[in-house]
This record gives C-alpha cells, structure tokens and sequence, in this order.
C-alpha cells in the first residue's frame, strides 16, 4: 500500500482527536492534541505533541509521540504504535499509552504511571 503518512486529523475510542502537522524527510512531526476527557478540574485546552514516525513504503509503519498537557495539567502521555492500512485502504492507528501524573511526594510514585490502549481512525 501506499506509505502511511500520520499527516491529518485522527479521533480516538474516546472521542479525543489528533492533529498532525506535516511529517519531515525524517519522519519527525508535531501537532495538538485535543483530549475529549481528563482528570484535572481545570479547562481542557488544545496540547502541543510531538513524534516520529518509521517512513516504509508498506504503509504500516510504527510511530511514537509525547504529549505535554502544559496548559491544564501537571501530566505527560507517551503514545507508541502502528498504522494499518485496511482492504479498503481505511487506515487505523493502534497505540498503546503512558500517561505519568505529578504527585507530591516519593510515597505516591507508585501510583502516578497510568497505561492504556486505544485506536485512532481519521476524522
Ligand atoms: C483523554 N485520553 C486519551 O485520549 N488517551 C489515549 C488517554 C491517555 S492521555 C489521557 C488524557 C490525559 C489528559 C491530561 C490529564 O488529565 O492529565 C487519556
């Protein structure tokens, strides 16, 4: 298939969307992340990402990214995954994820690294 460029807009199982800006002859990128939920009380606000990505011809390449929630939260995610692109030329991103909350001392460490996993499609 045709390379998988992450170029775009992708909403999640959640209903967060993700916005790449153009992917550079390395494969480096950045974006927004729009997150549809948090843990904080404070406004969500667009958070900048940034990542990259493998550049096989295939189509199905695998990729990383961070995102900083700066602007209402304390916390950092870390996504790693793989594009696939469907028979129909549909292409879904499966990730899986860290997201590592600020606590206030050494005692709560343990509890501040959460993981998950979710799908993207484009928007
Ligand atoms: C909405 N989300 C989403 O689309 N995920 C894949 C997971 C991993 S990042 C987290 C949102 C964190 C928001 C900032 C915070 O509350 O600390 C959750």
């Amino acid at each position: 298939g045709k390379p998988c460029d992450l170029t775009g807009w992708w909403e999640n199982d959640l209903g967060s969307k993700m916005h790449v800006l153009e992917v550079d002859s390395e494969g480096n990128f950045s974006g927004e992340y729009h997150t549809a939920v948090s843990s904080t009380d404070k406004p969500i606000q667009p958070s900048p990402l940034v990542g990259s990505q493998h550049l096989d011809k295939d189509g199905q390449c695998t990729f990383g990214f961070t995102v900083n929630w700066k602007k209402f939260s304390d916390s950092t995610a870390v996504f790693v995954g793989q594009c696939f692109s469907g028979d129909n030329g549909n292409e879904v991103l499966h990730t899986s994820w860290l997201l590592r909350e600020k606590v206030d001392s050494l005692t709560s460490d343990w509890k501040a690294t959460r993981t998950g996993h979710n799908t993207f499609i484009r928007t």
